[in-house]
């Protein structure tokens, strides 16, 4: 649905984007993962038509996505709402900016400011709104016009844990009838509801993490053995991708997805390698983003 192909990108003559290429498909939920001052922003602006880009292509439904900006919800990393409005005014005036015609206004903002929670505060004004009320407001103008794909830019960072779980909500009703491609630090909140990362590193892809697939690789077991195996190890069979030796009768297991604990005790047992302490342990997202942009 939408395809970034070798984009590049220079700000004041400094490289932010390399080569950059990924696809998102329809009514996928994608986290864009990266550190500070990766390139997220800067490329979800150019996704969004925000910044011009010097190289490569990006495209909506095998179109230049300049002739799709109706089709993009998009809300930026600091909104831009004045606080003497309310929340009808602002939608109103960003709405009209958008080209939406008032008529239509009329009738999207009042269901528009329900389906974000916002319900009856339609004369609040912004400055008496809380951040996550803020942050579903904002939310509530990248959906006006009813966009085919949602663009967030770290909508949950600056929130408190009630900010975050209001938000949070919100994005996972969104994602059932909208592509979302949004960034944030918060890597076990998009959890909840991305289903799959990109990660970028110094303006670079570093690298995919699919929530499914990489299950397989977060299933690890620690085994401490009473005594010492053979060099060749332990030799576990089925269900074990990978086996490390961290001491002479100290190993860790990589898991596959038919990783059976039972069976890999049963096997020990049969080499009478005397296990003296099992552990289960399984990898976070952030483990496995912080190992993709670790420099070591
Ligand atoms: N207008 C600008 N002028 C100079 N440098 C810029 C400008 N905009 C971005 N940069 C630089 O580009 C790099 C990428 O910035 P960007 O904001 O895209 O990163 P980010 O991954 O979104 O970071 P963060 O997580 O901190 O928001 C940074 O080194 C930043 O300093």
């Amino acid at each position: 649905m939408i395809t970034v192909e070798k984009l590049h990108k220079t700000i004041k003559k400094r490289q932010i984007l390399s080569d950059v290429s990924f696809t998102v498909a329809q009514g996928e939920c994608v986290g864009l993962l990266g550190p500070n001052g990766a390139g997220k922003t800067t490329l979800i602006k150019c996704m969004t038509g925000v910044l011009h880009y010097e190289q490569g292509n990006i495209t909506f439904h095998s179109k230049p996505i300049a002739q799709h900006k109706q089709d993009i919800g998009y809300l930026s990393q600091h909104t831009d709402f004045k606080p003497w409005m309310s929340c009808a005014e602002s939608l109103r005036f960003f709405g009209k900016l958008s080209g939406l015609d008032a008529a239509v206004l009329q009738e999207a903002i009042p269901a528009v400011l329900e389906e974000v929670g916002l319900k009856g505060k339609e004369s609040y004004k912004v400055e008496q709104l809380s951040g996550g009320m803020k942050q579903r407001l904002g939310i509530a103008q990248a959906i006006l016009h009813e966009p085919q794909l949602l663009i967030l830019d770290e909508p949950v960072s600056a929130l408190d844990p009630i900010g975050r779980n209001e938000v949070k909500k919100l994005i996972a009703r969104l994602k059932k009838r909208t592509t979302i491609i949004i960034s944030t630090h918060i890597l076990d909140d998009a959890s909840e509801f991305c289903d799959r990362y990109i990660v970028i590193k110094d303006g670079v892809i570093a690298g995919t993490i699919d929530s499914q697939l990489q299950q397989a690789d977060r299933k690890q077991i620690l085994v401490k053995t009473a005594k010492t195996p053979p060099a060749s190890g332990i030799g576990a069979g089925d269900g074990v991708a990978h086996i490390e030796r961290l001491s002479p009768s100290a190993f860790l297991l990589t898991g596959t997805e038919q990783l059976d604990l039972k069976k890999v005790v049963n096997d020990m047992d049969a080499q009478e390698l005397d296990v003296k302490s099992i552990e289960f342990y399984e990898k976070g997202i952030e483990e496995i983003f912080l190992e993709m942009v670790s420099d070591t």
